[in-house]
């Protein structure tokens, strides 16, 4: 019984992140050159965008709808705060217009749509619903309607990541990347076709394809399969694929991925580990979640991340990712090697430094000692 309700659980949580992932991919082509209107700036300086709410109302809403409301409980990014005022009543038009069509579009993915157009008093319910403050008891999903948002507004990668967290610990984690193609050798070929068709025409058709990884704790198993439209002619069998860590081991042949941003996270101090680690490729910098999504698949060997101090880093930022790679087979931990605990708030309270995700331990040992080896020399 409870196997059954853990599989339906990771079924409606993938079909609600591809519906996510589909109303961000129409975000985002609307917004390159145009519509600059829907990108707003939150206090911290960040931004956040008309699919941030949207997304966060649509799967506050589908998940409500599939399990009852009374049994979801949602721990999320944002809150409708800016979008209640009365000067973002623009705003507050588009992210309705772009819920109900989302919505509109539930049945193809076999979920249930809300039965009558939602007006903005539903929407903004939706959002500020999802007030679970977490902790040690209970079950909570955890979502981030857009990770990785400044990758998105400059129309490069992002994720959707939703969790669910049972007494404490990730137990089904799924990740949306509607610009990370299936495989890794489409991704230049992708980037500059995306940057070229949305400057001229917003994009249609097969080609423009993400992926969604997800898993449930303990299966030993991580899977793939991607975008689509509609999965009524989707043959889940067939198109999903199971994803594994690399099996490199040997430091001179990773990679490394980390934030783009240098304010986020240090580029100096990974570039000394990298360098006293005997890593020497080029670390591959990428917005959001997604570096979570290259570990997992074999894409890249190693995520770094060295926020400054007095930064607490959120637990919707790494619930999802966090799961698919430990059962894709790698390692994920603070820098001082303890597991993340995702039992008390909104914070990873208690992280050690920073946070370590590698595709197997031999490599994660050689981090965590060189985190040692030069933590007190560095400024951080
Ligand atoms: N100062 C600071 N330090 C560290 N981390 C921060 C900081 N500010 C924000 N955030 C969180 O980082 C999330 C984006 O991480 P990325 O890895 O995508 O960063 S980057 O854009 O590649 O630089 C981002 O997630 P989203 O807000 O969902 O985009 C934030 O939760
Ligand atoms: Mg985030
Ligand atoms: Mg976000
Ligand atoms: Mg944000």
């Amino acid at each position: 019984m409870e196997e059954g309700a853990r599989a339906r659980e990771l079924d409606v949580a993938v079909r609600v992140v591809q519906m996510a992932c589909s109303l961000c991919q129409r975000v985002q082509s609307g917004l390159v050159g145009r519509n600059r209107e829907q990108i707003k700036v939150k206090e911290d300086d960040s931004p956040v965008t008309v699919a941030d709410w949207g997304v966060q109302a649509v799967v506050s809403l589908l998940l409500s709808e599939c399990f009852g409301g009374e049994n979801v409980s949602i721990l999320a990014e944002e809150d409708a705060h800016t979008l209640s005022r009365k000067d973002a009543t623009t705003l507050l038009e588009s992210v309705i217009s772009t819920v109900n069509e989302c919505l509109s579009e539930a049945p193809k993915y076999g979920l249930k749509c809300p039965p009558k157009h939602l007006g903005a008093q539903d929407i903004l319910d939706a959002i500020n619903s999802c007030n679970s403050s977490g902790g040690s008891k209970g079950r909570f999903w955890v979502l981030d309607p857009v990770d990785g948002t400044l990758g998105f507004v400059r129309g490069d990668q992002y994720a959707v990541a939703l969790a669910l967290i049972e007494d404490g610990e990730v137990i089904l984690g799924v990740l949306g990347c509607p610009n990370y193609p299936m495989k890794k050798e489409w991704l230049n070929y992708h980037q500059r076709y995306y940057r070229l068709m949305t400057t001229l025409s917003p994009p249609s058709g097969s080609w423009h394809k993400g992926c969604v990884m997800y898993a449930c704790k303990g299966s030993g198993e991580a899977w793939m399969q991607p975008l689509v439209h509609d999965f009524g002619e989707y043959d889940q069998q067939s198109s999903a694929r199971m994803i594994r860590v690399s099996s490199i081991s040997d430091p001179a042949f990773a990679t490394f991925c980390e934030p783009v941003e240098k304010a986020n996270s240090s580029h100096s101090f990974t570039a000394g580990l990298a360098h006293n680690v005997g890593l020497r490729k080029q670390p591959l910098r990428v917005h959001s979640m997604v570096k979570y999504a290259a570990i997992a698949r074999g894409d890249a060997e190693i995520f770094m991340k060295f926020a400054r101090a007095g930064y607490k880093e959120k637990i919707w930022d790494h619930a999802a990712g966090l799961v698919i790679i430990q059962e894709a087979g790698g390692v994920v931990t603070d820098a001082g090697g303890h597991p993340l605990d995702f039992s008390k708030g909104i914070y990873l309270e208690g992280l050690n430094r920073g946070i370590i995700a590698c595709s197997g331990p031999l490599l994660h040992e050689k981090i965590i000692n060189a985190v040692d080896a030069s933590w007190d020399s560095s400024n951080l």
